[in-house]
């Protein structure tokens, strides 16, 4: 779905991304982890073809360069949630989420785009605000109208569509923590890809398919939950002890801190 080999990528002379392999299937759900500066939001930034590179190593997204794509085309096949998406948006709520579907419509919205934002404002638990200024949310209320948006960006008939989520928990209550990644795992189901960025590192466990462990620009670990989630690697990425069980309930992968 999306591979990239040897990614390295600079900024006012501080290498951020150092030689990052990464290799993305098809209904793959890759959580992205690792301590505060690793690289993670960098390297998805990458992948999303929203930086270059410094030797413009080529991402592949569908066997075809990224960079190459026709950018209204590629909108449909990927849609990415931003841990910066702005705050200030002088609209209704109703009208955030119908910017997800901006690529299907020249001037006027049709019928099919409203039953779409409709639907995604289901999802995300965001109906009965919908006509609400969105400048006037808090901050977890803001980011499901996010998450809205860019499942109404990826509702379409294509295969293999690719979601890029950068921190969408934040903010996020427990419940809605939970519903969100089921969501993400739903979505995954359709063999359809999601590469998320997560702090919490029992979720990724608890949800995610593979784990890609970054530290300080590199790949300190990338595999299923149970390969990279020991105490070893945690231990060295996050310089803080944990150890590790079984979920009493679930039986994934399960840290404890301290
Ligand atoms: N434009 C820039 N110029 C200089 N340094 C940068 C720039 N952008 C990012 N960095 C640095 O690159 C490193 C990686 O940043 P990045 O945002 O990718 O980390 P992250 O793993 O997503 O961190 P966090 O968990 O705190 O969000 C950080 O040390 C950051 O300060």
């Amino acid at each position: 779905m999306i591979k990239g080999h040897k990614i390295s990528y600079q900024s006012q002379k501080v290498s951020i991304l150092k030689g990052v392999d990464i290799n993305v299937g098809y209904g793959e759900f890759l959580a992205i982890v690792g301590p505060n500066g690793a690289g993670k939001s960098s390297l998805l930034n990458v992948l999303a073809n929203e930086i270059k590179t410094d030797q413009k190593q080529d991402i592949y997204f569908k066997e075809k360069i990224i960079s190459r794509w026709n950018l209204e085309e590629l909108s449909k096949h990927k849609a990415k949630f931003s841990q910066h998406n702005a705050q200030d948006i002088p609209l209704l709520v109703k009208d955030v989420v119908l910017m997800g579907r901006y690529p299907y419509f020249s001037s006027q919205p049709a019928t099919e785009d409203f039953v779409v934002v409709e639907k995604a404002m289901q999802k995300t638990d965001i109906v009965h605000f919908q006509e609400r200024d969105y400048n006037s949310l808090s901050g977890g209320e803001k980011q499901r109208v996010h998450l809205a948006r860019v499942l109404a960006q990826l509702d379409n008939d294509i295969a293999h569509r690719l979601l890029f989520l950068d921190e969408p928990l934040n903010n996020l209550d427990i419940k809605h923590q939970h519903k969100t990644l089921e969501l993400i795992k739903k979505f995954t189901k359709n063999n359809n890809t999601a590469i998320v960025v997560l702090h919490d590192l029992n979720l990724a466990a608890s949800f995610a398919d593979k784990i890609l462990l970054m530290e300080k620009g590199e790949v300190l670990a990338y595999g299923l939950p149970e390969e990279v989630f020991t105490e070893d690697k945690i231990s060295r990425a996050y310089g803080f002890p944990c150890s590790i069980c079984k979920h009493p309930i679930n039986e994934s992968t399960m840290i404890l801190f301290g």
